[in-house]
């Protein structure tokens, strides 16, 4: 069980006068998370969702609130939490000189990994990501992809139980994205827990059993995917308005369709989705 309590985050900027000032860039947070869930931090950018997760691996400092990772607190116990947890970046930081097989060897020499257990995990792991093939490239040879499941390999060499996830899928096709969130979901039947964030709404309701909406630091909501979505109406009816894309939610197909039939205009009826939850809460959209 991950506890996150009263947990806030200030830096230190100048503003318009040049004075300096304090933004709360995460403020108050409060978030208990179950062992083997994947839950998702979703936030348009800007919103905390990396500094959150600089935090929750001790990267960083918070200003002040409480995390503990199975009774375990980031304050007191760092060595034995870096044990359970493993960290995928947001930014590609692989030794660029060093191979897929020598980066692998790296970090595990970097937990104390004894030569045979070095040998087996990353074998193990390579094949895992389906990356075997490629221990002797050098990891500049790599597609975007490939270094993004040989970054998962490497988060998992010591055995994690909690993985963290910064935005796992930016910049990929469409294609590539599928097949890391198939790496997830099976890493999840092992039973990792998985934090991860993104600003793809399609990630979040795909993957995640719940996701926290962050925006300007705060926490907005909180539940699952479907929940969310049924909080605001599980249909939505959209048709173009004067200048603007016009929309109304209803709970049943049938309201939707009624309701349809009385817009003097051509109408779409369809499921709404964590974008629409996103768009009530905040009146603007994730992705931009
Ligand atoms: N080291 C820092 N010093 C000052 N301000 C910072 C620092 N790191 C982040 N911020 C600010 O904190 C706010 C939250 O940033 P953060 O990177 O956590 O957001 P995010 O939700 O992860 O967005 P993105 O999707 O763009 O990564 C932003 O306004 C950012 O400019």
């Amino acid at each position: 069980m991950i506890k996150i309590e009263g947990l806030v985050k200030k830096y230190q900027h100048k503003n318009a006068q040049n004075k300096n000032e304090w933004k709360t860039v995460v403020n108050d947070l409060n978030l208990h998370i179950e062992p083997g869930e994947i839950f998702g931090l979703l936030g348009p950018n800007g919103a905390g969702k990396t500094t959150t997760i600089r935090m929750l691996t001790m990267l960083t400092q918070a200003t002040s609130g409480e995390i503990m990772y199975n009774g375990l607190n980031v304050k007191h116990d760092q060595e034995a939490m870096k044990a359970l947890i493993g960290v995928v970046p947001q930014q590609i930081n692989f030794d660029q000189d060093l191979t897929v097989g020598e980066n692998m060897e790296l970090h595990a020499r970097l937990h104390h990994m004894g030569k045979e257990n070095r040998r087996q995990r990353i074998a193990e792991l390579l094949e895992y990501v389906e990356l075997s093939d490629r221990v002797n490239d050098n990891v500049r040879l790599l597609s975007g992809g490939m270094k993004r499941r040989l970054l998962i390999a490497r988060a998992l060499i010591h055995n994690p139980k909690i993985l963290f996830l910064d935005e796992p899928t930016v910049a990929l096709d469409p294609q590539v994205r599928r097949r890391i969130w198939d790496l997830i979901r099976r890493m999840h039947r092992e039973d990792v827990t998985v934090l991860l964030t993104t600003h793809y709404i399609e990630e979040a309701e795909h993957l995640c059993n719940r996701v926290a909406i962050l925006n300007k630091g705060k926490l907005i909501a909180l539940d699952s995917p479907k929940a969310l979505c049924e909080r605001v109406g599980r249909y939505v009816v959209e048709w173009d308005a004067l200048d603007e894309r016009d929309f109304r939610f209803f709970m049943t197909r049938e309201a939707a369709a009624e309701f349809a039939a009385t817009v003097d205009a051509a109408t779409t009826i369809r499921r709404s989705n964590l974008e629409d939850v996103f768009v009530e809460l905040t009146g603007r959209k994730v992705n931009v």
